[in-house]
């Protein structure tokens, strides 16, 4: 077996590994990095900017239905071919050209899992490569569900690569993935089923709003099922049929497919890190605040792998970048976890940033929670859209604002507002001083924090 040496060997090519990769290499170091699949990673192959593609035809659909009669006669029809044809105009391009740019630079490609045969070799490729630094970034996969008929379970990526939309299909699971699936496919004409373990969805969000959203999901047709425990999958002719447990009874359900979105776990299983010490819990490979592995200082782990992350694109990316410097000069950058907003992409979007109701009232002595329904103000009146809403809260001492989350068509954007005012401390006055643009609905916060 031939032996190589680099300075850093990189696992995985998502935006964690890649941007740790480039600090490497730009810092001098022989770097190596590799990927068992298409180069590039879950985002941007099979996540979140696929998803983003194919919602906006959903979204345009949901538009046009909600101004029908009020000025749009006929609704627009979807092309799902060309829509998919679309999608993969951006995916496509990206493993080849995330190759070519890691090539550039001069950092060498493997094409395999690497397997740890000791604390600082891995053998890949029929190698045994050596390296100073290993950085795991291999990202999170869908968790496997132990139940019969497991094998005819879809995942996340096969929703984004539909063919065509099937006449019903079943979510296990209500986190992000499975809510914000269900609204695309509910609008175009699925029959979306949801069942869940728990006794609601989206359970680290807040639930004056996430009951909202159920409510409006209800009306695009997607059916909850909840407090129920999915036990089999068995194939019939054209469908599969889900049995759950639920209040002590056994049900079933039908539809054409079956998707597990019922959480993702670390990708850490083919690496065999028991054979080179490094510490995995349930959340991940164990890491400090250097992103280094805690039973390993010469391992790093960043991105969703790690156990202090949360699965989202931008702390990927700023965990590669610590894990990074950190590898180039030890111990320069720690993390800790900044103010993140984040979207569920559902109809409407649920954004938020910030605390919480309950982390808030633990954190702080009084809190002022503003919260209300905004469903006859201008700017869901002008959209003909009946779910609007807020929970704003300020810590009433110092008046500054601790966290806010919306429920509105476009969140996604305007909750980066509320994530600058957080991030710099900002008190309600001084959010109040600030001029908006008019009409928006960002202008509206302004107005959701009266008494
Ligand atoms: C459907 C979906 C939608 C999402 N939408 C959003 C969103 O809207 N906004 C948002 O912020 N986040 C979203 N996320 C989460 C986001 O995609 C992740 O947080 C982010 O991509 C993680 O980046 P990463 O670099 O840590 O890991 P990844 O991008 O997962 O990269 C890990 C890489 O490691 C490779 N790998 C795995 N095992 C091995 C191995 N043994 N050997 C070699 N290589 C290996 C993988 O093939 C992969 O290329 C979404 C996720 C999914 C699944
Ligand atoms: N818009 C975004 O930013 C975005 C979008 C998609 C994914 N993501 C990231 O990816 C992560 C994974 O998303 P996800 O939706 O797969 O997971 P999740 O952790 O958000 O939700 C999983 C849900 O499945 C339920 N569940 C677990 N086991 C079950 C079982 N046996 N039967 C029924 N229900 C069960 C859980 O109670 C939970 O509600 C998210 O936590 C998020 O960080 C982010």
């Amino acid at each position: 077996m031939k032996n190589k040496h680099y300075d850093v060997f990189v696992i995985g090519s998502g935006i964690a590994g890649q941007t740790a990769a480039k600090i490497c290499r730009e810092n001098n170091l022989s770097v190596a990095i590799s990927d068992n699949r298409e180069f590039g990673g879950t985002c941007a192959n099979r996540g979140c900017d696929s998803k983003k593609i194919l919602l906006q035809f959903s979204e345009l659909l949901y538009q046009s239905k909600r101004l029908e009669g009020l000025g749009i006669k006929k609704l627009p029809k979807l092309n799902w071919k060309k829509v998919q044809k679309f999608r993969r105009s951006f995916s496509n391009p990206i493993p080849p050209n995330t190759e070519q740019n890691l090539k550039d630079l001069g950092i060498s490609l493997y094409h395999q899992s690497p397997k740890f045969i000791s604390k600082n070799e891995v053998e890949v490729e029929g190698k045994v490569v050596s390296a100073d630094h290993f950085i795991i970034a291999t990202g999170n996969i869908p968790r496997e569900l132990d139940i019969e008929g497991k094998e005819f379970l879809k995942v996340s990526e096969d929703v984004l690569d539909l063919k065509k939309i099937p006449k019903s299909i079943t979510f296990i699971g209500s986190g992000y993935i499975a809510m914000e699936f269900a609204c695309m496919l509910a609008t175009l004409g699925c029959q979306v089923t949801i069942i869940e373990r728990d006794k609601t969805s989206l359970a680290n969000f807040d639930q004056f709003l996430v009951n909202k959203l159920m409510t409006k999901m209800e009306r695009l047709g997607v059916k909850f099922i909840f407090n129920a425990d999915v036990t089999a999958v068995k194939e019939l002719k054209k469908n599969l049929k889900v049995s759950y447990a639920v209040n002590g009874n056994t049900e079933t359900h039908k539809s054409r497919l079956v998707i597990n979105t019922a959480g993702r776990v670390a990708a850490v299983k083919a690496l065999q890190l028991e054979n080179a010490g490094v510490e995995v819990d349930k959340d991940g490979v164990v890491v400090n605040d250097y992103l280094q592995s805690k039973s390993h200082p010469k391992v790093y782990a960043c991105g969703d792998v790690s156990n202090k992350s949360l699965a989202l694109t931008p702390l990927s990316g700023l965990q590669g970048y610590i894990a990074g410097n950190n590898v180039v000069k030890e111990k320069t950058k720690t993390f800790d976890v900044p103010c993140v907003p984040s979207t569920v992409f559902t109809t409407p979007n649920l954004s938020s940033v910030g605390y919480g109701e309950e982390e808030a009232k633990a954190r702080y002595k009084n809190i002022k929670v503003y919260q209300g329904d905004a469903s006859d103000w201008f700017n869901a009146k002008k959209e003909n859209e009946d779910t609007y809403a807020y929970t704003i809260l300020v810590n009433e001492r110092t008046d500054e604002i601790v966290g806010a989350h919306i429920l509105s068509s476009e969140a996604n954007e305007s909750i980066n507002v509320f994530a600058t005012a957080i991030y710099n401390k900002m008190t309600v006055k001084e959010f109040k001083n600030m001029i908006f643009t008019y009409p928006s609905y960002v202008i509206d916060f302004k107005s959701m924090m009266e008494n």
